[in-house]
């Protein structure tokens, strides 16, 4: 039993946003809401004494629900190397997020229900954050046949998803909503029109043209997010874009939305926080797919996000190698690792700067992705699975191989000291980090 005292709870769901106690007991969350005296907690929790209660110090930092990341990058199996599902939620843990959604651009592609399975079992037997598998929708990504959508769904995947590739075929994408019609799960769709990006490398633009580097147009995505709209409009399936980087595609989703579109979407703080002007030819870790946008685009991401047209933050965390990473840019894989340093990017860039606020936060990295996705957690509602993140916004700590769990280290921040971080997490009502350390089976409180 735990009882966390003096916390700035943030739990948009609940409305809630102030200084509370929280009990949990069993797993699930038993109270989140008033300040509490020893006797009121052990009528709480049905408990006989205080010593059977673990309790935890929370003045000065925030507590919320955990984060859920729809869009993340395990590379198992076939890429252990770059990272593997144990690394990729350890990581996750000590990022604060409590349920990543694990993408199908493994080798083998997951796009049967044994791959599927496997995900799932590797995510369980790691006992760290939750992971749940995205399948792919076509076949090997190969655009020419449907995946046994019925069955991989009966695997444990939450969405399909060819991340990685755009469909290019568009009948093989209306197809695919038609199908996420009858199953009721989302297609998370990857915008980019190979025709148009080619062999790009950077957003095209006064940047490419100066650094000599092959621009990808913005119409590479905003192309294919009008074409996916449109294909949702008519079959009613379930669409979620990923990673949207232009000033176009929030357009484009806004007005979809106002026709009725069953469509949501997804930003990646690394398009809030850099522009193209950031590319340099000496560090590929700014190389990413879709490109780092113009100064305008940000603009329009940001008030996207802000005005409800983008429903949720996700980080595409996508691990490469060191060796790979420091290639020359155009021929270094795109890719940012994230998961444990995108909280505190967004707390200094975003949130200390005054353009979002710690619930909006909360709002599109916790409860949103739980609705869109149909998974548990997302509030601390009483009667909620105890899935929850202590996050003291003055904690500093030192980005380097040794303070991460990741195995890739291809993220900007590193060598960098960087502020606010998770100081634990829970998954489940059992502490999977404490004080940055994480804790291997801990007892359920
Ligand atoms: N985002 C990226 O730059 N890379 C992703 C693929 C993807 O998300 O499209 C990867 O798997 O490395
Ligand atoms: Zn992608
Ligand atoms: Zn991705």
């Amino acid at each position: 039993m735990l009882w966390i005292k003096n916390a700035y709870v943030i739990d948009p769901a609940q409305r809630l946003s102030g200084i509370n106690d929280v009990l949990v007991k069993d797993g699930v969350i038993v109270k989140s809401a008033g300040s509490l005296q020893p006797a009121d907690v052990l009528e709480a929790l049905e408990a006989q004494r205080l010593d059977d209660v673990l309790q935890v110090e929370g003045e000065g930092k925030y507590l919320f629900p955990g984060l859920i990341d729809v869009h993340v990058h395990l590379r198992e199996p076939g890429q252990e190397e770059k990272e593997d599902i144990r690394s990729g939620s350890r990581a996750a843990i000590k990022g604060g997020f409590t349920s990543i959604l694990a993408m199908a651009n493994t080798t083998p592609i997951v796009d049967n229900r044994a791959l599927t399975e496997f995900v799932r079992l590797q995510g369980e037997r790691a006992a760290m954050a939750r992971v749940y598998p995205i399948a792919a929708v076509t076949k090997g990504f190969l655009g020419k046949e449907l995946v046994e959508m019925m069955d991989i769904l009966d695997g444990g995947a939450v969405a399909f998803s060819d991340d990685g590739k755009g469909i290019q075929n568009a009948e093989m994408m209306r197809l695919a909503l038609e199908y996420a019609k009858l199953t009721g799960c989302p297609i998370i769709s990857h915008c980019e029109d190979d025709s148009l990006a080619g062999h790009g490398v950077m957003r095209k633009g006064e940047m490419s043209a100066r650094l000599g580097l092959r621009g990808i147009p913005a119409s590479a995505e905003s192309v294919m997010v009008a074409r996916d709209v449109l294909l949702a409009a008519e079959t009613g399936g379930k669409l979620h874009i990923a990673h949207v980087s232009t000033k176009e595609s929030v357009q484009i989703i806004r007005e979809a939305k106002k026709m009725g579109v069953d469509v949501t979407a997804e930003v990646n703080p690394h398009h809030l926080i850099f522009m193209d002007k950031d590319v340099s030819l000496t560090d590929a870790s700014y190389k990413v797919n879709p490109p780092l946008p113009s100064a305008e685009d940000q603009i329009a991401l940001l008030e996207g996000l802000l005005d409800g047209t983008i429903d949720m933050l996700a980080t595409d965390h996508a691990p490469h190698t060191w060796e790979e990473k420091t290639r020359p840019f155009a021929e270094a894989p795109f890719g940012i690792n994230a998961l444990e340093t995108v909280l505190a990017a967004v707390w200094q860039n975003l949130v200390l700067k005054g353009k979002i606020t710690p619930d909006q936060v909360i709002a599109l990295w916790s409860v949103n992705p739980a609705r869109r996705f149909g998974l548990p957690g997302g509030t601390l509602r009483p009667g909620s699975q105890a899935d929850l993140v202590l996050f003291d916004p003055e904690y500093r700590e030192m980005i380097s191989a040794e303070t991460m769990e990741t195995k890739s280290q291809n993220t900007p921040f590193l060598g960098q000291e960087m502020q606010g971080f998770p100081v634990m997490t829970i998954v489940g009502g059992k502490i999977r980090m404490a004080g940055r350390k994480l804790l291997d089976n801990k007892e359920e409180a």
